[in-house]
């Protein structure tokens, strides 16, 4: 299905055309990304995707969102299934993609004053693409959302219960960013997502930093409206409120002209003169003492919410950067970092100095042997956007069950020429004995011996047809009577795989492909795409039927036209789940919503 993606922020208006057919942002295409800003009376930039910046003619929010239609055009676009749009501010009502129609609009429309940099943009988008594309169904997607699991010591405000009645609470925002960060980053470490305490800074023009432990939100440093927290481009973040008193008894300013200057003429803007953080950078390399108290307090704003946050959730594994500050300024990241190492947080200079920030990538820049990750990473709201919808329009139709069968493979190897030749005599040809379920393979009359320095283990299997690398496939237990460390890898990955010796009838081979097989399914195309799945995807599999019952995360899919469908896991996996003979998986919920291999 095909989604157009609006996404109006605070001082640039970006835009995205994305193919989906599986469930998963792996299998999704991006067709056409944009982004106009830098707003002037002279114009504006407009970028898309990786061609160079040129102008263009819109001077502000409004203007760029009714020049979109005409990039469509001019990229051949059109046939959208639904048009989605960033909300910054959906209250507590809208925990979810939501169809727009005139009643959720209204509710979104109410919660303008909490949002007024963001909820009119994001609406006048709305009204335009109705206009433009009345048969196409429009869809929000909001800020606030991912934050509602935040829990109520986050969120409530120690202020009078009257006030609280009437809607006063901390909200969030950024949380379609800071989700899609958080599970690249787990992604990247490949840990479960449950399984890590992360802080994730997102640094644009708004900026904000959220505490995720087991991949929940659970505190975020804007509040009611998105004033609240860091430093931001024309923003104050964090102020005393009694400042209100103060200005209106002193400078007879009304909750409105304060509230104003709050949004639009703070932050960088007050602080340097500009609300850019690369001119701000720029002015303070040139002495400009203005720009170098502004960069200084902002980092240590940010420093400030890391420290918080690790505090609330009794620990720090990760700390992502994102947003365009955060991916591209190396100088604030260090800034923020610098001071942290009580908390086991140490940056390497030169990785973050060459951080490479490609399709998808998220480098990681601690020190070696740092406790805490440090990782920098795009954003991708857009996608994300238009994941989150295209999984709402799924919900018409329901998913068919995916099960499929798990078959247990005991000890093997694979082997290549070399290695014939040598534990079987030159030229020695293979006995196919037993074919196994994916074609073409077999397993040997042949066997093998495997000897590490602790024992050896008799009788393996070789498994056929040769192959370009040899490469032996063992259990952890295994690992353990042979006295080999061995590392969990994909098949084909012998990157730090162990040495090993190999015995056969004419003579030994030793080589560096001892490997744990890390657990994988192998899936038919046809299979892949009436479950939504595609290939690189990782899923969890839920083994119920088997006598210990068990659940695998993290489990590979390998999709190819010649697979038959078939999960693999290994002896000590098998016996942790009590499996005896067939059994059959089951796949799990939503995908990963990223992908580690190719
Ligand atoms: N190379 C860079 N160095 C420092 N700051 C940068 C760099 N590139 C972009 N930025 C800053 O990123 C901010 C805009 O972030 P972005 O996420 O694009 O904004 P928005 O919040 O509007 O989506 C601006 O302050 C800009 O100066
Ligand atoms: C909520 C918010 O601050 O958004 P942005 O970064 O787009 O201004
Ligand atoms: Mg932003």
């Amino acid at each position: 299905m095909r989604i157009l993606v609006f996404n109006a922020g605070s001082s640039s208006l970006k835009f995205g055309v994305f193919d989906l057919s599986g469930q998963s942002l792996a299998g999704a295409q991006e067709r056409l990304r944009g982004t106009l800003d830098r707003f002037s009376s002279e114009g504006c930039d407009l970028k898309l995707a990786d061609m160079a910046k040129t102008r263009a003619t819109p001077r502000d929010l409004a203007q760029a969102t009714a020049y979109v239609p005409k990039l469509l055009a001019q990229a051949g676009l059109d046939g959208f299934d639904a048009i989605a749009h960033r909300i910054a501010h959906g209250g507590d009502r809208f925990d979810r993609a939501t169809r727009l129609d005139p009643a959720t609009l209204d509710q979104i429309r109410a919660l303008t004053p909490l949002a007024p940099l963001h909820n009119p943009a994001n609406l006048s988008g709305v009204e335009m693409a109705q206009t433009l594309w009345p048969d196409v169904a429009q869809w929000g997607v909001f800020d606030t959302a991912f934050h509602l699991s935040n829990p109520a010591r986050a969120t409530t405000y120690a202020v009078p219960q009257s006030w609280r009645d009437a809607g006063l609470r901390r909200y969030g925002f950024h949380g379609t960013s800071h989700k899609y960060v958080a599970h690249r980053a787990a992604d990247a470490l490949q840990t479960p997502l449950r399984a890590l305490r992360l802080v994730s800074l997102h640094l644009g023009n708004g900026a904000s930093a959220c505490a995720i432990a087991g991949g929940q939100s659970v505190d975020s440093s804007m509040g009611l409206t998105p004033l609240e927290g860091l430093v931001m481009g024309t923003r104050s973040g964090d102020v005393d409120p009694g400042l209100f008193g103060f200005l209106h008894r002193e400078m007879e300013l009304s909750a409105p002209q304060v509230e104003d200057a709050l949004y639009r003429d703070s932050g960088l803007k007050a602080l340097a003169g500009v609300a850019d953080m690369r001119e701000v950078e720029a002015r303070a390399a040139a002495g400009d003492a203005a720009a170098q108290l502004a960069i200084n307090l902002y980092a240590y704003r940010a420093r400030k919410y890391v420290g918080a946050y690790a505090a609330a959730m009794g620990g720090l594994d990760a700390l992502v950067f994102t947003g365009g500050i955060g991916e591209n300024s190396a100088s604030m990241r260090r800034r923020i970092c610098d001071g942290l190492e009580f908390l086991g947080l140490r940056l390497d200079d030169d990785r973050n100095a060459t951080v490479a920030l490609g399709h998808r990538a998220a480098p990681q820049i601690q020190a070696y042997g740092a406790r805490v990750n440090v990782l920098v990473t795009q954003t991708a709201e857009q996608l994300m956007i238009a994941q989150e919808v295209a999984s709402a329009l799924r919900v018409a139709r329901p998913a068919p069950a995916r099960r499929l069968p798990v078959a247990v493979s005991a000890r093997h190897v694979h082997l290549d020429r070399v290695a014939v030749d040598a534990l079987f005599g030159a030229g020695y040809d293979l006995t196919p004995a037993r074919p196994l379920r994916q074609k073409g393979h077999w397993s040997a009359e042949e066997r093998v011996s495997l000897e590490g320095p602790k024992g050896r283990l008799e009788h393996v299997a070789i498994l056929g047809p040769l192959r370009s690398h040899t490469q032996a496939e063992i259990s952890r237990t295994d690992s353990f009577a042979l006295g080999v460390d061995a590392p969990v890898r994909q098949s084909g990955d012998l990157s730090g795989a162990a040495r090993i010796r190999l015995h056969g009838p004419a003579g030994t081979y030793d080589t560096n492909g001892l490997i744990v097989a890390a657990r994988h399914i192998h899936m038919s195309s046809d299979d892949a795409q009436a479950w939504g799945l595609s290939d690189g995807d990782m899923v969890d599999v839920s083994l119920d039927g088997a006598a210990r019952g068990l659940t695998f995360t993290h489990v590979l899919l390998r999709v190819s036209d010649k697979a038959t469908t078939e999960m693999h896991i290994d002896t000590d996996e098998a016996n942790a789940a009590g499996i005896r003979g067939a059994v059959e998986g089951e796949i799990m919920g939503d995908v990963q919503i990223t992908q580690r291999h190719g």
